[in-house]
């Protein structure tokens, strides 16, 4: 191979030559690291034979593109070059298994749009109508993986994907976070003025419920099951005359062929959600990971505070902590924790130790690598 620092000529004929001539290297090169991927495809059946072979590894996926980043040298950003090898590994993850991920759809979702930067675009797209039908489709293995959206910046936990927790076997196998933009939206033959209601989800009405109460203050708001859902009732009602807007992404406002009469509408500028990856795995270490627990406790003086405790006296980082109703009594609570560290290293292994002993059920929901990307 030739020298990758090579003077840069500064013809364009010159310099076309020698693009073409990268790509032809970098081409072969992709279908050599392929042609790897097929082969630990057939190391994996050998060795796993009887067993449901795995063939996504996310803690190995993690490790590469950190690889990438830490080793980049730009001009390219580390985030760029990370998304062209995220691709990369998505074919050739596709040539040992095509993935099937189920996620909450319609087309066009954020979660949607989540799951293809988690796992590339070589994925296989199972639009799900609601989280526990993204549950129930893996659990079932009809698809491979889910995508489910479980917080927002601005508005707090979605509760749905918590609870469906609660009676689920399948692990957390990864994260991924994306920044929200909201567009309120109407089909291209409808007056803006003429609007009477205001589709979406509810998270999305709620993201952006001060500009709402500015801008539109006497127009009825409709929460509806998704916002890409919200954009294909308005491009429906568009059809018919009826002047319905809706709140949704990018995504949304392209497929269902909407006009965007305000963009970016979203009260705080850094409203970001963060997704999580359900599977049927255990995610081995990748040297920077996040566990996150569910723990019913016992409903007495102190409860909580215990609990917490263990974390502080092992120096365990805890980054978040969720209460919901048990539903199994009246005024019992579940806790969900998320902190740094894998469930095998030793001071994460000795906090989970202590919280059975104080806690009437602890169950580890999984643990994953931080996310890359
Ligand atoms: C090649 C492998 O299989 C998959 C593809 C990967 C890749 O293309 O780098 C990495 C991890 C797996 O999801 C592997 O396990 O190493």
């Amino acid at each position: 191979m030739s020298n990758s620092k090579q003077a840069v000529p500064d013809t364009l004929p010159l310099l076309r030559d020698r693009i073409d001539s990268i790509d032809s290297q970098i081409q072969m090169l992709i279908n050599e690291r392929a042609r790897c991927a097929q082969k630990v495809a057939e190391v994996k059946l050998a060795e796993q034979g009887g067993e449901a072979v795995v063939f996504y590894r996310p803690e190995r996926e993690a490790q590469v593109l950190r690889r990438v980043m830490e080793r980049n040298e730009g001009p390219l950003g580390n985030e760029e070059m990370a998304k062209i090898f995220r691709q990369v590994m998505s074919s050739c993850l596709a040539l040992e298994k095509p993935m099937r991920i189920a996620f909450l759809g319609p087309e066009g979702t954020f979660t949607q749009q989540a799951a293809l930067k988690h796992f590339g675009k070589s994925i296989i797209s199972a639009p799900m109508a609601a989280i526990d039908e993204v549950f129930r489709e893996v659990e079932s293995g009809a698809a491979n993986y889910g995508v489910v959206p479980v917080e927002n910046s601005t508005e707090g936990v979605v509760n749905h994907t918590l609870d469906s927790f609660r009676d689920s076997r399948l692990k957390i196998c990864g994260e991924v976070e994306e920044r929200i933009h909201h567009h309120l939206l109407v089909s291209p033959n409808i007056n803006s003025e003429d609007v009477t209601h205001i589709y979406s989800h509810q998270q999305s009405l709620a993201q952006c419920r001060a500009w709402l109460d500015r801008y539109w203050p006497h127009v009825e708001r409709v929460a509806v099951s998704s916002n890409a859902e919200a954009a294909r009732l308005a491009a429906e009602a568009g059809r018919s005359g009826r002047a319905i807007a809706a709140i949704a992404g990018e995504v949304a406002c392209e497929l269902y062929g909407l006009t965007k009469v305000s963009a970016n509408i979203e009260d705080r500028p850094d409203n970001t959600t963060r997704f999580l990856i359900v599977g049927n795995q255990e995610v081995p270490q990748s040297g920077k990971d996040k566990t996150s627990l569910l723990i019913s406790a016992k409903n007495e003086p102190g409860a909580l505070y215990r609990l917490l405790e263990a974390f502080e006296r092992h120096g365990v980082d805890m980054t978040r902590l969720e209460t919901r109703p048990s539903l199994m009594s009246r005024w019992g609570y579940i806790f969900y924790i998320d902190f740094v560290g894998h469930y095998l290293d030793d001071e994460c292994r000795a906090v989970i130790d202590e919280l059975r002993e104080r806690a009437s059920e602890v169950k580890v929901l999984g643990s994953y690598p931080v996310a890359v990307l």
